[in-house]
């Protein structure tokens, strides 16, 4: 199978439990609840995404069009650094759309640490170290376990408490990024006040300025 790959960068993970961890991040192409066009977002299901998942023109893009291929330039955005410390977020867009089990086996050969960063619509395939899950209100949640829910909020019509009855180690809120963060930010912060199994996750990454 080819991948269709919007970039491939090196960063530190900038939200919930793997907070500070340098690591490659693959982002795909595309996404089923958004077709990633402004003129579609008010009409979309998911309507606040912060992330330019078009095409395949970004760093390190492009179609791959087998799995070694895309194996390989993962690990060369890697280099030189610590192999036993070698660390991929597959996101995108929405990368189990594509994310398949060759995929994960080819980068597991090459001792990476596999996390995902999905909206739950989708199953994971089997073999992903870290599952995060970020249920979106209007689409169906079919990946009911993970390491952690982080789930985006407010978002109209979404109770937080409705998620805790499933699989997740932990449960996480992060505030919506919009114009109107800082209201976001004081009602998360509430929330988990008032609800201790919630813990707040921020984006860390755009509070330093790094991708
Ligand atoms: C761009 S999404 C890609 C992965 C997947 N499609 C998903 O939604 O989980 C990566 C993460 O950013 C979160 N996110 C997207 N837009 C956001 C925003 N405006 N404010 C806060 N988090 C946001 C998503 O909920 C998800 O946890
Ligand atoms: N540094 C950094 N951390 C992130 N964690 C999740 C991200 C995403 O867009 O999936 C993201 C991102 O875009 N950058
Ligand atoms: S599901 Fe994820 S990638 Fe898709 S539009 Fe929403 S936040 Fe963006
Ligand atoms: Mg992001």
């Amino acid at each position: 199978m080819s991948y269709a790959i919007k970039e491939i960068f090196l960063t530190l993970q900038g939200e919930g439990g793997q907070i500070g961890r340098t690591a490659v991040f693959c982002r795909f192409t595309g996404c089923n609840l958004w077709s990633g066009q402004e003129a579609d977002r008010a009409s979309a299901v998911c309507q606040f995404c912060d992330t330019d998942f078009v095409g395949m023109d970004g760093v390190g893009g492009g179609r791959f069009a087998d799995v070694q291929m895309l194996a390989n330039a993962i690990e060369q955005c890697w280099g030189q650094r610590d192999q036993k410390q070698r660390f991929v977020v597959f996101t995108g867009g929405e990368p189990l759309l594509q994310l398949d089990e060759q995929l994960i086996q080819a980068l597991k050969q090459k001792d990476f640490y596999i996390a995902v960063e999905t909206n739950g619509t989708l199953p994971v395939p089997k073999g992903v170290d870290w599952i995060c899950v970020s249920p979106k209100a209007g689409a169906e949640l079919v990946q009911t376990y993970g390491d952690e829910l982080k789930l985006i909020y407010p978002q109209e019509g979404l109770d937080p408490q409705d998620f805790i009855e499933f699989a997740f180690t932990t449960f996480r809120l992060q505030p919506k990024d919009d114009h109107n963060k800082k209201e976001h930010l004081q009602k998360a912060i509430e929330f988990c006040q008032n609800n201790p199994v919630w813990h707040l996750s921020l984006q860390t990454h755009k509070l330093i300025g790094i991708p």
